[in-house]
């Protein structure tokens, strides 16, 4: 069966890191369609639109999509097209890996991120030159699926339950039903859980990560946390992530366009094509799935590496090595 996977390399490091996790999937002998899309800062600026009608729709009907980066554009970008997938969870693992210089080598990871809302809902005004405001969406519905979801996550041997990062002492309502509704579902599923302030997680996490291993979160808590995890496994270049719908999903990594170094052909393909690893896993091909997982990791423990991690090679020196140990 061929499986059409939409392909949207957007801006920036997008143009590079996305044809290096397309050339790791093409190495594969999968029968996938590779359909590619425009999206980001410069179609903006050619057509007036950061996201074309028919991006969105190739999105809403591939069985898969994998993206890159958008600049200054994301928010128009990547958040109608999480929702064209339907996905109400960002699933991002933060792991070290042996022999990449990591401020905590021990961490090992996995944020569940509430993908459908919260202060990512784009309710905002500006009501006076003074006065802005935004309003925070939590629903039951949203954070039962997301509960559901964590619990099924954590089924078999390798999770003790999950950790839930919320901020309810001070968002009653939101956060605290975002709370309750999860714990609820997970005593009605028999998980084990507890739960933690999100600003005493950004703290203990830091200082000692293994205390942590599945840990559900609202939105932005879940965006700005996984970054934080980046800093302790060696930088953005590292983390993957996987937005999961019931039908489909958007696979990406977590940083963005890195204008720093866009167009010197030295960005950390791994990101991404730890996404395609979680791409493959989505759509039933396991074998395939951690094979990439085992070159990606046999590539940064024994070189080549780009510059991020110390390394002096190139995007597509990385790239090659990871396609000839697969
Ligand atoms: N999902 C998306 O499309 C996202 C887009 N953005 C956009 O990207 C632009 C730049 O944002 P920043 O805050 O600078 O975040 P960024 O993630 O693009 O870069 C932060 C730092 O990490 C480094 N970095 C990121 N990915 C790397 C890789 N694969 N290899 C080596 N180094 C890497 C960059 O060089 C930079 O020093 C902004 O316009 C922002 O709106 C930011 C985050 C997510
Ligand atoms: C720029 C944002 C819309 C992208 C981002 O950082 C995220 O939500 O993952």
């Amino acid at each position: 069966m061929t499986h059409e996977i939409a392909v949207i390399p957007g801006d920036g490091i997008g143009q590079e890191v996305t044809p290096a996790a397309v050339d790791v999937l093409e190495s594969l002998e999968i029968d996938f369609e590779f359909v590619e899309a425009d999206a980001g800062d410069a179609v903006k600026e050619e057509t007036g639109e950061a996201l074309p009608q028919e991006t969105y729709d190739l999105a809403a009907s591939a069985d898969a999509t994998l993206f890159g980066a958008a600049g200054e554009t994301a928010a128009d970008v990547i958040l109608p097209l999480r929702t064209a997938v339907d996905s109400f969870v960002n699933i991002r693992p933060a792991k070290s890996y042996p022999g990449i210089d990591a401020v905590r080598p021990e961490t090992d990871l996995v944020f569940l991120r509430e993908n459908t809302e919260g202060v990512y809902s784009g309710i905002e005004d500006r009501l006076t030159q003074d006065v802005s405001t935004l309003t925070r969406v939590v629903t039951e519905s949203a954070s039962e699926r997301l509960a559901e979801f964590a619990c099924d996550y954590v089924s078999g041997d390798e999770h003790d339950g999950f950790t839930i990062a919320h901020k309810a002492n001070v968002m009653r309502e939101t956060d605290g039903l975002f709370r309750d509704t999860i714990k609820s579902v997970a005593d009605e599923n028999g998980v084990e859980t507890d739960e933690v302030l999100m600003d005493a997680f950004a703290t203990r996490v830091c200082l000692d990560p293994e205390q942590f291993d599945v840990v559900v979160c609202p939105n932005l808590a879940g965006d700005v946390l996984s970054d934080l995890a980046a800093g302790l496994v060696g930088g953005l270049g590292l983390l993957p992530s996987a937005n999961v719908g019931p039908e489909r999903g958007l696979f990406e990594p977590v940083h963005g366009t890195a204008p720093d170094i866009a167009g010197e052909g030295v960005a950390n393909p791994a990101a991404t094509i730890i996404s395609a690893a979680m791409l493959l896993e989505y759509l039933g091909y396991d074998e395939e799935s951690e094979a990439v997982h085992a070159a990606v990791e046999d590539t940064l423990e024994n070189g080549p590496r780009t510059p991020d991690l110390g390394g002096d090679a190139s995007t597509e020196d990385v790239t090659e090595a990871i396609i000839e140990r697969l």
